[in-house]
């Protein structure tokens, strides 16, 4: 299997590769035992904040009347500046403008940005394309666009065209085959697709080149220090919200489009102060939005777009009221008037059922993983008692050790039950010699953020995490999850171990069982029976004995698993035309839909929301 890097990946090396203690080069000599206070300190051969590469130009938009395209956004000028800190200073991830020199700061983080040569000699190959040869696609609603087989063949504009080659993006995924034209067709969709399978840019893509297409919209009357952005993707956690913000500014890089993320447990002021300096995509958590919205200082007046990522959580009961207050409530444009893009790896049935509120006429689209949820996950379980626990995993980490599996290539990701736990663990990992760091609720953002860095990076190639950091991370170089602890709900197994054997790539996953986890027994055995994994006797044993362990897997107690169109459910009736009127199945041979047995699992990247997350 290819494991080239990614320029994220290279980036993330080079970072790495200034990092002193704990990086994989001290692999073979005793490791140091680093004392808490200076764990999560960023080293100072970090790279620094990327630079400019020259002023946003308009000259590689293409021209067309009337439109921003065609429009220079002469508004840059007037900014007081902005830095953001660059990625490793203060509140990571948000720059977007140099604030000495005024002007976009480059994403990519490459002054040869700029160059074709610079980002022509090198595919992508993060994504593993062979995977999607047979994948199973399924689409359903009216007039169902055509997919395309190449970006060529879609009218993005060259500015966004030119990022698609910065960012070695050589095709479309399956997914963005699909839901781009299908966006650019101005439909509303629902899409669901494996995760680390490119949905990211599937959304970002048509909000940014029709935000470039459109005219530039008059301001309303308001208030002067309210903004209007046209755009709105909404996120459960603020590690995603970053996530997804870092992908848009590379996807939006000398465009004219600006983004902006605004996320709880950072200094609004911050954020305030970014909003002011213009915005057409808000990528934001709802906690926080809502707090803008009701500060004023954010109208969803002008919204044309709105994307929800992980749709099915933000739909979920934590998030729901929010989510309604936002999009309802407010004075957002309703559906038909505004774009609106569901997108997730998961859509249980009753959640469809709910989200099809927020949305009018739409496409549902279902793309089936590479492989299967779990083919390219190995999972394993294994009978251990609370006891050893721990020397069990120090067991697995000196195998890894002594298997050279270790360093910045194979990041180890331990998932526990409790933040206290977590801190526990980590310590007594640093001190028995493996550089760990912890992510939960009770860490300030600020070190939740720096953790992140470090494990990225390899500085601490373990990282202790609550589910935090269970769902919507896309962490390159994730070997293997260990779930130390075993969650309750077999959804959030699945998001665990969904962090490693992301996008093609093959990835370990660990479970310690217990007579704790009985209940979780006849959901693991069936999720592992049907990823085709071994499953132990003395697993099935407890399965035959158990109930419960809340399952949505497809054959599954739950039956809230969605790889398909609720509107086709033959139970679901509401008079018929204004909902489901035709469908139009790509699966070559994949029969009559996601049916029960079917593997498309939607491992998702599915985000708690951070205010369900701090109580963890
Ligand atoms: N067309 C493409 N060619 C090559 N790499 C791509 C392409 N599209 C996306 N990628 C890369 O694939 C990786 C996964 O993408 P992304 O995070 O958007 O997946 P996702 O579907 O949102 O995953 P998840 O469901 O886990 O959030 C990223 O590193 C991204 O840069």
């Amino acid at each position: 299997m290819t494991t080239r890097t990614s320029w994220a990946d290279m980036a993330a090396n080079s970072a790495a590769e200034n990092v002193g203690s704990g990086s994989s080069s001290a692999s073979n000599s005793k490791p140091v035992y680093v004392p808490p206070h200076l764990r999560n300190r960023p080293p100072s051969a970090d790279p620094p904040a990327p630079t400019s590469t020259g002023p946003a130009s308009s000259n590689d938009r293409p021209g067309q009347g009337g439109s921003r395209w065609a429009a220079p956004r002469n508004d840059y000028g007037n900014r007081s500046g902005y830095g953001g800190g660059g990625r490793l200073g203060g509140w990571g991830g948000r720059g977007g403008w140099d604030r000495g020199r005024d002007r976009e700061v480059n994403p990519f983080g490459n002054d040869d940005a700029d160059t074709e040569q610079a980002f022509s000699e090198q595919e992508n190959t993060a994504i593993n394309f062979d995977a999607y040869e047979d994948i199973p696609v399924e689409t359903s609603g009216d007039n169902v666009p055509p997919p395309v087989n190449t970006f060529a063949e879609i009218d993005l504009g060259d500015a966004l065209n030119l990022n698609i080659r910065r960012c070695k993006y050589v095709k479309p995924t399956p997914v963005q085959r699909h839901a781009i034209p299908i966006a650019l067709a101005g439909r509303d969709l629902m899409a669901c697709a494996q995760t680390g399978s490119g949905k990211t840019a599937a959304f970002c893509f048509p909000i940014i080149s029709g935000i470039m297409r459109g005219q530039v919209p008059q301001k309303p009357l308001r208030g002067a220090r309210t903004v209007f952005p046209l755009a709105l993707i909404l996120s459960p956690t603020r590690e995603l919200s970053m996530q997804i913000h870092e992908e848009a500014r590379k996807f939006s890089y000398q465009t004219g489009v600006k983004v902006v993320v605004a996320y709880g447990g950072a200094p609004i002021n911050q954020q305030l102060r970014d909003l002011e300096r213009g915005v057409d995509i808000l990528v934001a958590t709802p906690g926080r939005l809502v707090d803008l919205l009701e500060r004023a200082r954010v109208s969803l007046q002008m919204i044309r777009y709105l994307a929800l990522d992980e749709a099915d959580r933000m739909l979920d009961m934590g998030f729901e009221p929010q989510i309604r207050k936002i999009v309802e409530q407010m004075d957002m444009p309703p559906p038909g008037v505004r774009q609106t893009m569901l997108f997730s790896a998961t859509f249980p049935r009753e959640i469809q059922r709910l989200a099809s509120d927020f949305l009018a006429n739409y496409i549902f689209l279902a793309v089936g993983r590479v492989g299967s949820s779990t083919d390219l996950i190995v999972q394993r379980v294994e009978f251990v008692h609370e006891s050893d626990k721990r020397s069990h995993l120090m067991d697995l980490l000196h195998a890894q050790r002594a298997n050279g599996v270790q360093g910045k290539q194979a990041l180890t990701l331990v998932f526990v039950e409790t933040k206290k736990g977590a801190d526990s663990l980590e310590h007594w990992l640093c001190m028995n010699g493996f550089p760990a760091t912890t992510i939960h609720g009770d860490r300030s953002q600020q070190e939740r953020e720096q953790a992140l860095r470090s494990f990225k990076t390899g500085a601490t190639p373990i990282l202790v995490a609550t589910d935090v950091a269970a769902r919507g991370l896309d962490i390159p170089h994730v070997a293997h999850v260990v779930n130390f602890d075993l969650p309750n709900d077999i959804d959030d197994y699945v998001h665990r171990i969904g962090r490693t054997g992301r996008a093609g790539k093959t990835g370990l996953a660990t479970a310690f069982f217990n007579e704790n986890n009985t209940n979780m027994a006849k959901a693991l055995a069936d999720l592992m029976q049907e990823a085709n994994q071994e499953v132990p006797a003395w697993l099935t044993r407890y399965a035959a004995r158990s109930f419960g362990g809340r399952n949505r897997r497809p054959g599954g107690g739950g039956g809230r698993f969605g790889g398909r169109d609720f509107r086709r459910d033959s139970s679901y009736n509401r008079g018929g035309s204004d909902y489901y009127s035709g469908g139009n199945n790509n699966s070559g041979g994949y029969g009559g839909g996601y049916g029960a047995n079917v593997a498309i699992v939607c491992i998702v990247l599915v985000g708690i929301g951070e205010e369900i997350l701090t109580k963890k």
